[in-house]
């Protein structure tokens, strides 16, 4: 195989395939950047930036290369659909409909079916090149990851990703008189360490305006865009509205697009807080290079059904030391209710708990916190 040639330390860019991408991108690499390794099949463009001179795009340049060299992407090249791609991961989420399978196997499914369309509408309306012209309008993105490990430390408790939820398939509509900038606010007041947004419109009731309206609302806690991402654009309309931290969901992308992602969002700042639920998912995101934030969810998104001993399955034995040896931070998600729920995922290895039901259904949300940890929580 030839080597990648760049010619200018100012940017280098990169065009590869992509699992997450439906057709063809229609943009060519820059005359500056020549990719001398045949490239079929379906194709995306990455951005790399460079701020630091020769020495960072050297480094660039051979992550490019390590993926470009990768399985994944010689798997595309051999012609397989991001759905053979998947299954092959032990995905069984699927992006489209197929023949002689025309109705979403579960309600997941139907989310990311749907999801697919919505952000082909959106990219119609805003292509990727328009957000990225708005990306210098946005607030600085914040330390996501600096915010759990201080309160984690100050509190002596998991950091509190305070979730800001409307509604949800699973229980439908939690709290009739949302406000969401008032909840964000009473959050953080009582000590939540970060915040987690809802975006989706259809199942959550949520939308992108409430994630840039508790953003312009002064609130410091950083943010965590909730939003079930299947292409790379949401990334960067997500940090366009302000959100410093994003959802990667394993049972929904394939490695490659949880690796090509977490690269992206590191060029724009944004943490991505990569979920997992069942040992599989796990493995295969331990073996991705850079990820920080890992996310265990006890809610199957499948069937719905909440169980807190996955938590502390996940991280017994072998992973526990990875993950601990890595330093990777890791949050429980979901089902938690009480100081003893708190207590048993804490001792499991969590150092940040995102909890959504049990406090946004409470009268105060905010003076419910106390009640979930059994103690006052600050921030720091
Ligand atoms: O909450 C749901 O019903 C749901 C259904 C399908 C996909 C995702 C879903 N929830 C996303 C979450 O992970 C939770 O909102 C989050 O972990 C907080 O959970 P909870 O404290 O149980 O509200």
């Amino acid at each position: 195989m030839e080597s990648l040639c760049f010619t200018t330390p100012a940017r280098v860019r990169v065009s590869f395939p992509s699992a997450s991408s439906p057709k063809p991108a229609r943009s060519l690499p820059p005359a500056e950047w020549t990719p001398k390794i045949p490239m079929g099949g379906v194709r995306r463009s990455v951005s790399l930036r460079c701020t630091r001179g020769l020495e960072e795009a050297a480094a660039l340049d051979n992550k490019a290369y390590s993926l470009i060299n990768s399985i994944e992407v010689r798997e595309w090249e051999s012609g397989k659909s991001v759905d053979d791609i998947a299954a092959n991961q032990g995905i069984r989420i699927r992006r489209h409909p197929t023949k002689g399978e025309d109705t979403p196997r579960n309600i997941l499914e139907k989310i990311i079916w749907d999801k697919v369309i919505e952000v082909s509408e959106l990219k119609e309306e805003k292509p990727l090149t328009l957000v990225k012209e708005t990306l210098h309008n946005a607030p600085p993105a914040r330390d996501f990851v600096g915010a759990l490990k201080a309160s984690y430390e100050k509190n002596g408790v998991p950091a509190l990703i305070a979730e800001v939820k409307k509604a949800s398939p699973s229980k439908g509509v939690l709290r009739e008189d949302f406000d969401p900038v008032q909840i964000a606010k009473t959050y953080e007041q009582h000590g939540a360490a970060c915040l987690s947004i809802l975006t989706d419109g259809k199942y959550f009731q949520g939308s992108f305006e409430n994630l840039e309206a508790v953003r312009n609302a002064g609130v410091q806690c950083p943010l965590l865009c909730k939003e079930f991402i299947i292409d790379s654009w949401q990334l960067y309309y997500a940090r366009s509205k302000g959100a410093d931290a994003v959802l990667l969901i394993a049972g929904v992308l394939p490695d490659l697009d949880i690796k090509l992602m977490s690269m992206e969002c590191r060029e724009l700042g944004l943490t991505a807080l990569v979920e997992v639920h069942n040992e599989r998912e796990l493995d295969r995101v331990l073996n991705i290079d850079g990820i920080q934030l890992i996310g265990i969810n006890n809610r199957d998104l499948e069937t719905f059904e909440v169980d807190n001993s996955i938590t502390k399955r996940l991280l017994e034995g072998e992973r526990g030391e990875i993950i601990r040896g890595k330093g990777i931070i890791v949050v429980g998600e979901s089902g938690l209710f009480t100081p003893h729920d708190v207590s048993y995922i804490q001792n499991a290895g969590v150092k940040a708990v995102l909890v959504g039901e049990s406090l946004i259904k409470q009268n105060d949300p905010g003076k419910a916190i106390a009640g979930l940890f059994g103690k006052e929580i600050s921030k720091c």
